[in-house]
């Protein structure tokens, strides 16, 4: 146990080093206006995540259960303030420089200056905007990046609209149809009177598709999700060696960014980028002139027998997270006849802790679990998941582990194909 002074102390220690950092930087302290602290190196990172956990848990501690729970419970209203936001476009009407006042707000949106004032009030206990006057509003660093970046606008709208309704849905849906693990029997289901499955309907409504990609470009941007923590963090190298050459099959491969990323730093590998029909013919059309010949796209569905027999390595990049264990055990056994003895099967996906943490730095894994579960049913596993999925689809994939690069919010999950006379 830690007392509420061991913690401060450990704060002070941490937040000691961040503030050297940022004036040895001519940043000055830290501020709400601007971002003084991305692009941390490494060592500081740790002192960020360190004080991120230890302020959360003096935090929690301070509040006292009663507060802590209502706290909680009314996470709901910071989503309103910051719908409210989004839709009326907020940000784009505060000038980026100075400041401006409900009533001229008013004129510009035809939004009622109380209306504004409560909810423009309501997000600023998150940081979107600030008051710095009585009646005035100006940009914080958060409000300013969704005036002038579209993707993250584009990220509130896509976690607002579509996924938040949605978790609201989900026990109606696990009621609906209890121990589902099917892709259309969701709370994205029951929110959107769908039997389709989430990309399908997402599919119907162009700028809803849109809106997710930019989406997602937005949250896997920044050095946690860089695939050079993938090109350096697994022997590739090994396979660049062989004579022969050696092969990666990359199974829902998209647009092939992986592929192409691999195939620059390793010359002799060639690679196999398998998608759905258009998704390859995009690809193709994408691909550069001179990773021609090295990368090739072809039309696969993943639910068919894999077509490319004897290759070095089945690759996967955030797909099976997206399928519940029948359907991954199916993906996975339609490998099998494709393989030959020393096959790989080599997955980069987010990885849980077998147990619970209370780290508020690894909020994220949960996050994405509960979004897995809202929108697929499907789930983010932890390494005895992998374990016993790959031991439920047979005994002829033998699991080797996982492994998370350093830096990295993605891991390596790896298995191997071996005959059953060599155990
Ligand atoms: C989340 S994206 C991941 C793309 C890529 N692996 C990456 O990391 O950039 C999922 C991909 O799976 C593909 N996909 C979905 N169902 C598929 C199927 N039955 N067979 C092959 N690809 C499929 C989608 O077209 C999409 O490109």
């Amino acid at each position: 146990m830690i007392s509420l002074t061991g913690l401060a102390i450990g704060i002070l220690a941490d937040a000691r080093q961040l503030d050297e950092y940022t004036n040895s930087k001519g940043l000055g302290y830290s501020t709400f206006e601007i971002d003084t602290l991305s692009d941390l190196p490494p060592a500081l990172e740790a002192t960020r995540k360190s004080l991120i956990n230890n302020t959360q848990s003096l935090k929690q501690l301070t509040l006292g259960p009663t507060s802590l729970l209502l706290e909680t419970l009314f996470t709901f209203n910071d989503l309103v303030a910051l719908r409210f936001i989004y839709s009326h476009r907020i940000p784009s009407y505060v000038p980026l420089a100075g400041t401006i006042t409900y009533t001229a707000l008013s004129h510009s949106t035809g939004i009622s200056p109380t209306l504004l004032r409560r909810f423009i009030q309501a997000a600023m206990l998150n940081r979107v905007f600030s008051e710095p006057k009585v009646g005035e509003i100006q940009h914080t660093a958060i409000s300013r990046l969704l005036a002038t970046d579209p993707e993250a606008m584009d990220t509130v709208g896509f976690l607002i609209e579509d996924l938040a309704p949605a978790s609201t849905k989900v026990i109606e849906a696990h009621k609906k149809w209890p121990g589902s693990e099917e892709p259309n029997e969701t709370g994205f289901n029951v929110e959107n009177s769908t039997s389709d499955p989430f990309y399908l309907e997402f599919a119907k409504t162009p700028e809803r598709s849109r809106r997710f990609g930019a989406g997602m470009r937005f949250m896997t941007r920044g050095s946690l999700y860089s695939l050079s923590h993938l090109i350096t963090g697994y022997d590739w190298a090994a396979l660049d060696k062989l004579i022969g050459p050696g092969t990666v099959v990359d199974i829902g491969g998209g647009h092939g960014a992986v592929s192409v990323a691999l195939a620059k730093q390793f010359r002799n590998i060639k690679f196999v980028v398998e998608d759905l029909p258009g998704t390859v013919k995009e690809g193709e059309k994408l691909l550069e002139e001179g990773l021609r010949g090295q990368v090739e796209f072809r039309e696969h569905d993943f639910f068919t027998d894999q077509p490319v027999k004897g290759a070095d390595i089945y690759f996967f990049r955030f797909i099976l997270h997206n399928w519940s264990d029948v359907y991954a055990t199916e993906i996975l056994r339609r490998l099998l006849p494709a393989m030959k003895e020393g096959s790989k099967v080599v997955i980069y996906e987010f990885l849980l802790p077998d147990g619970a943490t209370e780290k508020w730095t690894e909020k994220q894994g949960r996050n994405l679990d509960m979004i897995s579960a809202t929108g697929w049913n499907s789930l983010e596993r932890t390494t005895s998941d992998w374990a016993t999925l790959f031991a439920g689809v047979d005994p002829r994939y033998m699991f080797l582990g996982t492994r998370t690069p350093a830096g990295s919010s993605v891991s390596l999950i790896e298995a191997e194909f071996r005959l059953l006379k060599d155990r």
